[in-house]
């Protein structure tokens, strides 16, 4: 962060002094269930950001919806001073803007070198363009093709090349789902569960590559249940419950964030059916 996130005040909605993300009155509802209800939400270009919240908060809706997945019914945000507001994956990928997916059964039947290269495909007009130019064409299938290698390497999946990505372990197909967000040159990438699956001796090297992310500039925001992992690494953090931000700071300030205990809390008394669970 450019100023020291600890001088920030820990509320929701705080201003940042550089945000790359922004948005206003956010409400996505599915019938009469409220999934997210925002009020205001800023994310610090060049951070590590992380999104907690007991099941059903609404991580997932926010996340969907930020990254053009899904609709809101209200709201408006912005992304690296641009109102994109309802704006579509792929144009929002063009502007920089991306999220990972855990990997489908039918990229699963795909090489991890097929998924790399499908990943760059957002530019459906150019594409459409450059099928009436060869030369053309060809010369970004070759920029495609080498981005992809040099990713591959990047994150030690160059062996797998050519193998189906449905044979990769579960840390490896986290490490692809990273490297294809990355065939964009995206200015922010929104990762969906990082660590999930993943087995101990590839957590740090999946951490160490999301730091080297934000070390390089990128922005990072991810949601995750692993409080190990999000304390470890997040410069800030942001707690939602019920839809809305009830908490954000620095990791230590929302550990120990009453709101947050009582998110959680609350969260694991009704899964207890009423009884007293504070376990
Ligand atoms: N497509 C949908 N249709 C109906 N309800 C939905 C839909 N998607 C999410 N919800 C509901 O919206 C609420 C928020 O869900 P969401 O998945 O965003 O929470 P989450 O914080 O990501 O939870 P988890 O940590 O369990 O993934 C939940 O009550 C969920 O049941």
């Amino acid at each position: 962060m450019s100023a020291d996130p600890a001088t920030l005040p820990p509320e929701p909605g705080v201003a940042k002094p550089d945000p790359v993300l922004v948005v206003d009155d956010l409400v996505r509802a599915f019938g009469g269930l409220v999934a997210v209800d925002v009020e205001h939400l800023e994310i610090q270009r060049g951070t590590i950001t992380s999104l907690i919240g007991p099941n059903g908060a609404g991580k997932s809706t926010l996340f969907n919806v930020l990254s053009g997945f899904d609709r809101a019914d209200r709201g408006r945000w912005s992304f690296d001073g641009t109102p994109v507001t309802g704006r579509a994956a792929h144009r929002l990928a063009r502007q920089g803007l991306v999220r990972t997916f855990q990997l489908t059964r039918t990229l699963s039947r795909l090489t991890v070198l097929d998924n790399m290269k499908l990943a760059a495909t957002g530019q459906r007009g150019e594409r459409l363009l450059s099928a009436l130019l060869p030369p053309l064409w060809l010369r970004q299938e070759r920029d495609i093709e080498r981005r992809a290698d040099e990713l591959l390497e990047r994150f030690r999946l160059d062996r797998m090349r050519t193998e189906y990505a449905g044979t990769l372990s579960g840390g490896q197909r986290k490490l692809l789902e990273m490297a294809r967000a990355l065939m964009v040159h995206p200015t922010m990438v929104l990762l969906d569960e990082p660590m999930a699956g993943v087995n101990p001796a590839l957590t740090q090297s999946l951490l160490g590559h999301i730091t080297d992310l934000r070390d390089e500039g990128l922005t990072v925001c991810f949601v995750e249940h692993d409080m190990d992992v999000v304390m470890g690494i997040s410069d800030w953090v942001v707690c939602m419950a019920e839809g809305r931000i009830v908490a954000e700071g620095p990791p230590r300030a929302v550990a120990e964030n009453p709101a947050v205990i009582d998110a959680y809390l609350g969260s694991r008394h009704d899964e207890a059916g009423g009884e007293d669970d504070a376990r």
